[in-house]
């Protein structure tokens, strides 16, 4: 796979304020990368930036190895898919897909031909007159896909493609997605801030904060080892705390009371991640807790826990083995779910 996107040292500023913090980021050939971080961290001004909509003021952006600086938009070679572009009401279907076609002066018979073929990629076959005002939200949001697509974009960039839709039709489009992205080899640069979502469709993340690259890595990757307590969080985990790593034995002594980590651990100062599959229910647990919550999450239950002492905790347990809200528990830790991260 070879650099289609290299992003070096990009930064950007809105006055005294650094939306992109001196950015490193490159996506290779047929690569869908995808961009996540909480409200304001910089992820619509990295799209942005690429795109050529919003100037640069120091570090390079190249695409295919050829620098971008006073590149107008329209020459990058990108597709856009914001959610704030909106279908143009007054044109049906075909007329919007086949819009950027006959922009580039592409003839009417091809552009025709192609509208087609594009709309049986999205799945809405025929569909060239249907007016836009007489679609779903999830249809309209195919036929946008198939306006970014109809250039045939060398890099395809998404800001929050699926942000509007409801929970149920933006996990079947997200697999849809992946699976159009692989077979016609596009190369993705998606923003969400929606971790489900990222985590579906992309064969790697980029979790940014203020600005920053947080963490880059497969979704499994980051999953398993997030880089720090701010991803960690930022993921949905509740359980990181503060601990000391003792220099005799692989255990972390931390506001829950001792707890084992992996042999070879450095010992000192760190933050500890316990997954909720690490906190285990157990009658002659060191610890103990009341369960305070129960959430059903399938195929078991994620319980909130009130430690005597520590912070709340959150505890995964098989559906059969929940105890009632109320009910009074031992724990214990499992080291292989337990994951040092960086102290402060
Ligand atoms: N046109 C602008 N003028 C001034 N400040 C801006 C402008 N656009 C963005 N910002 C600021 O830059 C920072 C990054 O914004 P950006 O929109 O890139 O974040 P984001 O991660 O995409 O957020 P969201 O998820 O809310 O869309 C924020 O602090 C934002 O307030």
């Amino acid at each position: 796979m070879s650099g289609l996107l290299t992003l070096s040292a990009v930064s950007v500023a809105y006055g005294e304020r650094a939306a992109l913090d001196a950015v490193d980021l490159a996506v290779a050939e047929h690569e869908t990368v995808c961009v996540l971080g909480p409200s304001g961290s910089g992820k619509s001004t990295l799209l942005r930036a690429v795109a050529g909509l919003t100037p640069v003021d120091a570090g390079t952006v190249l695409l295919d190895g050829r620098d971008q600086a006073g590149v107008p938009t329209h020459r990058r070679g990108v597709g856009l898919m914001f959610q704030d572009h909106q279908l143009f009401p007054q044109r049906d279907v075909g007329g919007n897909i086949a819009f950027g076609l006959r922009v580039r002066g592409v003839a009417r018979a091809e552009a025709r031909r192609r509208v087609a073929e594009l709309l049986d990629l999205v799945g809405l076959p025929g569909a060239e007159r249907r007016a836009v005002s007489a679609l779903s939200g999830g249809e309209q949001q195919r036929v946008a896909l198939a306006r970014a697509l109809a250039p045939r974009p060398r890099l395809l960039m998404l800001d929050e493609p699926l942000g509007q839709l409801d929970r149920d039709l933006r996990e079947r489009l997200v697999v849809e997605l992946r699976q159009l992205f692989r077979a016609l080899g596009t190369t993705v640069l998606a923003v969400t801030h929606d971790q489900g979502e990222a985590f579906a469709l992309a064969d790697r993340v980029v979790v940014m904060r203020e600005g920053r690259v947080a963490q880059s890595g497969t979704p499994v990757e980051v999953w398993r080892r997030p880089a720090d307590a701010f991803v960690a969080r930022f993921l949905g985990f509740r359980n990181v705390a503060e601990a000391t790593v003792r220099a005799a034995e692989p255990v972390a002594d931390t506001p829950w009371g001792p707890v084992p980590v992996a042999p070879g651990t450095p010992r000192g100062r760190r933050r500890l991640l316990i997954r909720p599959s690490g906190v285990r229910l157990a009658a002659e647990g060191a610890a103990r807790a009341v369960v305070r919550g129960r959430t059903f999450r399938g195929d078991h239950v994620l319980l909130l826990l009130e430690p005597e002492r520590g912070p709340a905790l959150e505890a995964a347990c098989a559906l059969v083995d929940a105890p009632a809200e109320g009910a009074k528990v031992g724990l214990a830790f499992d080291a292989a779910d337990v994951v040092t991260l960086p102290g402060d």
